[in-house]
């Protein structure tokens, strides 16, 4: 399943990752397969294969050939509905139209003024979804875009909209199951992405040391989280839930996770953009039917979080290895 994955590690700097990653691989295909994948990557496999003639990797990441019929389209539109939820894009592939729970552009137009030119760069997305932001991160230069995320749905996503695009852009994005603790140290990339990840780990310091673990001397990581107002000694640890998440455990601060990024042994630390999540970033769509930021939110005041906490706020904090 991913002997071309593996070959483009072995063609890239990250050459060292192939002493963990082909047994991870095949460990997880024994093993730890989700039982609906077979059903999603069938879906994948059963979509129409089509010349892309327009992409663009921008707010709406697009693959169109004026050609596709009606047919092909309503086809297309039958298998990607089988991969629902859809949580991150939004995606327009030959007239399909994959309005996403998130609009995941918005954090994109957060973050993107802040990291520099991405031109050449091995970058890597912790936690990275469907994919969306590989997409944006190859828009910004990137040479080759990795990600890892344990969600299997979304590798069966990804996998759909990477069949779509043009071979060369197939060959410089990436997509592994992997949760950020299967990685060794590979001091490898220049730029370390990961957004919304930090608040779902249950020791945040290890994960930031993680992170750096795969930086690059001088590399940055550009990490964006769920943050509260407070000082430098403010963390909320929710509740069983926050936002009617399960697996929330530490929303710090900017100023402690400034900190702890600093204790952590990252430099030039720096919050670069906070903002309060609007109703219209993430919301229910035809494309993710069920629960989404309104139902989550005290139906009386907006500024708090059904249980009573602060409502969503996030920040994107820049540093450097
Ligand atoms: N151990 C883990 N290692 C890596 N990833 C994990 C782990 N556990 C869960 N995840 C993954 O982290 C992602 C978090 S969502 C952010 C997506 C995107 N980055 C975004 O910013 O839009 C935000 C949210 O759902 O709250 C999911 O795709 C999980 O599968």
């Amino acid at each position: 399943m991913f002997k071309n994955d593996l070959i483009a590690v072995a063609q890239s700097p990250l050459s060292h990752w192939l002493t963990h990653l082909p047994q991870q691989l095949a460990h997880w295909e024994q093993q730890q397969q989700h039982g609906e994948l077979h059903k999603w990557l069938r879906c994948v496999a059963q979509l129409p294969k089509l010349e892309p003639e327009h992409v663009e990797l921008s707010d709406t990441v697009t693959v169109t050939n004026q050609g596709v019929s009606e047919g092909e389209q309503n086809r297309i539109r039958g298998l990607l509905q089988q991969l629902t939820p859809w949580r991150k894009g939004p995606f327009h592939l030959h007239g399909v139209d994959i309005d996403t729970e998130w609009r995941s552009d918005f954090k994109w137009q957060r973050v993107a003024p802040h990291i520099g030119d991405l031109t050449g760069q091995q970058v890597l997305d912790v936690g990275c979804g469907s994919g969306y932001h590989l997409w944006r991160m190859l828009e910004s230069g990137a040479e080759q875009a990795w990600g890892v995320d344990p969600g299997q749905l979304f590798m069966a996503q990804f996998m759909a909209v990477r069949q779509f695009m043009p071979k060369a852009l197939q060959q410089r994005a990436h997509w592994f199951p992997l949760g950020v603790e299967d990685l060794p140290e590979l001091k490898a990339f220049d730029t370390v992405f990961s957004m919304g990840v930090l608040y779902h780990r249950r020791s945040p310091i290890d994960f930031l040391t993680q992170l750096k673990a795969q930086l690059r001397q001088g590399g940055q990581l550009v990490l964006e989280t769920l943050v509260v107002e407070g000082d430098v000694n403010t963390v909320l640890v929710p509740g069983q839930t926050y936002a009617k998440m399960r697996n929330v455990w530490f929303i710090p601060s900017t100023a402690a996770l400034l900190h702890w990024l600093e204790r952590c042994g990252f430099k030039n630390a720096r919050v670069v953009d906070e903002n309060v999540t609007e109703l219209s970033e993430q919301r229910a769509t035809e494309w993710m039917t069920g629960q989404s930021l309104v139902d989550f939110l005290d139906p009386n005041d907006h500024s708090k979080s059904i249980e009573g906490y602060p409502a969503p706020r996030r920040a994107v904090i820049i540093a450097n290895n």
